[in-house]
């Protein structure tokens, strides 16, 4: 497409809660951004989208999509680059099926997922949908580093109208468990490439018979780029996992394991199953065979599992699940996604995602819920040290002092390394599982070995990097947002951590190039840095966590479900290198269980302030490309709606017969209509706006009847990951009266 066809906004088509949010919620920015000649586009990311994008030759010609994401990829390396991402599903091997298997029901030809792939057709099918995989859209999208932070009418109206908290008792059984020694923490090693290091680097394995096997070559290396690799023991990591079982069921509390298996799509679902394997340990050594010649493999969750032997004849499925019944009754229960339907931690891996999770526990008090549908405390087994401490040391600190208070708490924004895949969350094509006993070693273009270890099989080994330009670029915006606060600004990293006492070295030369010694910018290790931050904030002050890109991650759903309840509200700027913007809305995901409320009681409790606040943000940089100062106009009304909305307390509620999605999304069209004919700055657009806010006003009875008359029912959306465009639009834009004002 020319630049000259191409949308001034590009609006991103996702998964589940935020794209049956977008069915109602565009239509409305598109004709309000067209009054100031202002095109907003979609390119579609879902991963139903992603799929179809990836096997054209299975279908038809009119079936065939583009690929998005490519596409996308592409223009955020422009200066012309505005984005409005929503949260997408990163999906897990379990979630992928089920994707493929919709489309087939549909009509589409696309073929299953191979899981033990024979032939080159299926090992390269598998390839291609393995991309699809998992954390596969924002490493590609995020060209930029990230400023996360809330927007002051979202925290005076938090502290104004606090959300639940749980009470946190001293006696509290809850805790962290991390491994003793052996984890990705304790082998890391990590230098930075000097110019004479620089170039194409490669991993190889080499077997305790000195055989060399190349596992990733090609690996551009530039001057400046902190390059680490470490590895994890799995021989010590089921052995702590298997003193943790036994550890929970001698403490009483339920057992637990919080990891990030969809954006450490290699790494985390292997760890998972060690979780799995050794929970059900007797069950997959007496039935070896028999599992084995099923396919089934602990990766992919007992939920997996369960599907697998449900193909076996009748009363070998049953032996099977009587002994899964019975291993499973003789641990410690396990922390439950849904009680009622017997859902546990280990089903599938992504659906409990730490970022989230710990904080949804840390929030209640420390409870989870059980097996028996009851909240109680929970040992949380979070393997690898690098990150634990941050949530051992918060879940310590709430024992000693009590919850948090959301009426007088300050706030903790985050700016976090990202950009050209920073870190752990770029390191998928370079984590491997040891295939042998042997040594990986990563060798650089000059011949010399960076770095090398000695790994038995299974080991998972990985190597991240990040590139000198996205840090430069992190610590300078890190400096910029101390100087727009003024607030207390910390580094989060740990001089005891290999990588991060590559990155201190490189931080204290940034801020020295910047003249930036004098700002008070403090390097603190994240358990420190925890504690800190806390305590700040509890007298009511704000700070800045100036962090790398997993603690990016954390922080943002840590830090805002305690102070807004949840993540969902924040504001989440990605700076583009290239000087494009990318806009994301919240922080927080694609909220899954607001869909299954939705189809079954015709109620949409999902918030799109997030995507209030990125409208705003990307009209106003809108209008400074455009240099329209119409466009700047849009943008603050945005503001001021949004501000409105809020104070007026028009919000999704949770419940049906409460205000929903939709409600919410017909009163900011109200406000950003009236705002819009007040405003005094734009004589034109008050006038065009004036007849549509009266309009929107007076007819407010009929519309909002009209919006909730299905309210209570279940609703047809004619698939899952790939909805039905008529039926969804049926369900999320039910008022005509409502649709007739906007078009
Ligand atoms: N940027 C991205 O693309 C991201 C994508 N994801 C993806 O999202 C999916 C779900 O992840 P998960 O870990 O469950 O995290 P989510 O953030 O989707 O959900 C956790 C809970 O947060 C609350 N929540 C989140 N967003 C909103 C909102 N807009 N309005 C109201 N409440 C909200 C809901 O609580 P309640 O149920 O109590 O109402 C929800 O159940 C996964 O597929 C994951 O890969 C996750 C994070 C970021
Ligand atoms: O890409 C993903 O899988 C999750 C991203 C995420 O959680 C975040 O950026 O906060
Ligand atoms: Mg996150």
């Amino acid at each position: 497409m020319s630049d000259k066809k191409r949308p001034d906004i590009l609006y991103t088509i996702v998964d589940e809660a935020p794209q049956l949010a977008s069915v109602s919620l565009l239509p409305i920015i598109q004709s309000f951004a067209s009054t100031v000649d202002v095109t907003v586009g979609t390119r579609d990311i879902s991963l139903a989208g992603r799929i179809l994008a990836t096997v054209p030759e299975f279908l038809t010609e009119g079936q065939r999509q583009s690929d998005d994401l490519a596409v996308l990829g592409e223009l955020v390396k422009t200066p012309e680059a505005n984005v409005i991402k929503l949260p997408n599903v990163s999906a897990s091997i379990p979630q992928l099926s089920a994707a493929i298997s919709e489309l087939q029901v549909q009509g589409f030809a696309v073929p299953d997922y191979p899981e033990n792939p024979q032939t080159e057709a299926e090992k390269s099918l598998q390839a291609r949908y393995d991309a699809i995989k998992g954390s596969a859209v924002n490493p590609v999208l995020r060209e930029g580093n990230s400023d996360r932070r809330s927007a002051r009418a979202v925290k005076n109206y938090a502290m104004k109208n606090p959300h639940s908290m749980g009470a946190w008792a001293s006696t509290s059984k809850t805790h962290v468990a991390s491994m003793p020694g052996n984890d990705f923490y304790a082998n890391e090693k990590s230098a930075t490439i000097s110019a004479a290091q620089a170039g194409k680097a490669k991993i190889e394995f080499v077997d305790t018979a000195g055989k060399v096997s190349l596992l990733k070559g090609d690996l551009n290396l530039l001057e400046g780029t902190v390059v680490d690799a470490t590895f994890m023991s799995a021989t010590a990591l089921r052995a702590f996992i298997r003193n943790e079982i036994v550890d929970a069921a001698a403490q009483g509390v339920l057992f637990s394991v919080h990891l990030k298996a969809t954006m450490m799509k290699v790494s985390d679902p292997i760890i998972f199953g060690h979780f799995v394997y050794v929970y059900l340990e007797d069950v997959f050594t007496k039935h070896a065979d028999v599992l084995a010649e099923l396919g089934a493999n602990p990766n992919n969750g007992i939920g997996d599992l369960l599907a697998k032997i449900d193909g076996l004849p009748a009363d070998k499925k049953a032996e099977i699940a009587a002994d899964i019944e019975a291993s499973m009754a003789a641990k410690p229960p396990l922390y439950m996604v849904d009680s009622d339907k017997g859902i546990t931690n280990l089903h599938v891996s992504s659906d409990v995602i730490i970022d989230a999770s710990l904080p949804a526990l840390i929030r209640a008090g420390g409870k989870s819920w059980g097996p028996d549908g009851k909240a109680a405390d929970t040992k949380c087994v979070v393997p690898d040290n690098c990150y634990a401490g941050i949530y051992d040391e918060t879940i310590n600190y709430f024992k000693e002092t009590g919850a948090l208070d959301p009426t007088t708490s300050g706030s903790v924004s985050n700016v976090g390394l990202m950009a050209q895949k920073a870190e752990e969350y770029g390191s998928h094509p370079t984590t491997f599982e040891a295939p042998a006993n042997g040594t990986i070693r990563y060798v650089l273009a000059n011949g010399e070995t960076l770095h090398s270890h000695e790994v038995a099989a299974g080991d998972i080994w990985r190597s991240s990097s990040a590139n000198a330009a996205p840090i430069k670029d992190w610590v300078k915006l890190g400096i910029s947002r101390q100087k727009a606060t003024g607030s207390a600004a910390v580094f989060w990293l740990d001089e005891n951590r290999a990588h991060d006492a590559q990155l201190i070295k490189a931080v204290k030369a940034i801020l020295t190039e910047e003249g930036a010694n004098d700002l008070g910018l403090q390097i603190m290790a994240p358990r420190e840095a925890t504690r800190y931050s806390l305590e700040l904030i509890r007298q009511g002050k704000d700070v800045i966590s100036i962090t790398g890109n997993v603690l990016r991650d954390y922080l943002t759903d840590l830090f805002p479900i305690l102070e807004l309840g949840t993540s969902a509200k924040m504001l989440s700027i990605v700076k583009l290198m290239n000087g494009g913007g990318m806009f994301e809305t919240g922080a927080g995901g694609s909220a899954p269980k607001h869909v299954q409320q939705l189809v079954s009681e015709g109620h949409l409790r999902w918030d799109s302030l997030g995507e209030f606040c990125a409208l705003g943000e990307s009209l106003t940089f809108l209008a400074e490309s455009k240099g329209d100062p119409r466009v700047a106009v849009l943008g603050r009304a945005v503001d001021d709606a949004t501000e409105k909305l809020l104070d007026t307390g028009k919000s999704p509620g949770r419940k049906v017969g409460q205000l929903d999605n939709r409600d919410s999304h017909y009163f900011f069209a109200l406000y950003w209509a009236e705002a819009l004919a007040a405003q005094t700055d734009d004589a034109d657009l008050a006038a065009h706006f004036a007849p549509i806010a009266a309009e929107l006003a007076a007819k407010q009875d009929v519309i909002l009847a009209e919006l909730s008359a299905t309210q209570g029912q279940a609703a047809d959306l004619g698939g899952y990951y790939h909805t039905d465009l008529e039926k969804t639009v049926a369900v999320m834009r039910p008022s005509a009266t409502f649709n007739a004002i906007v078009g």
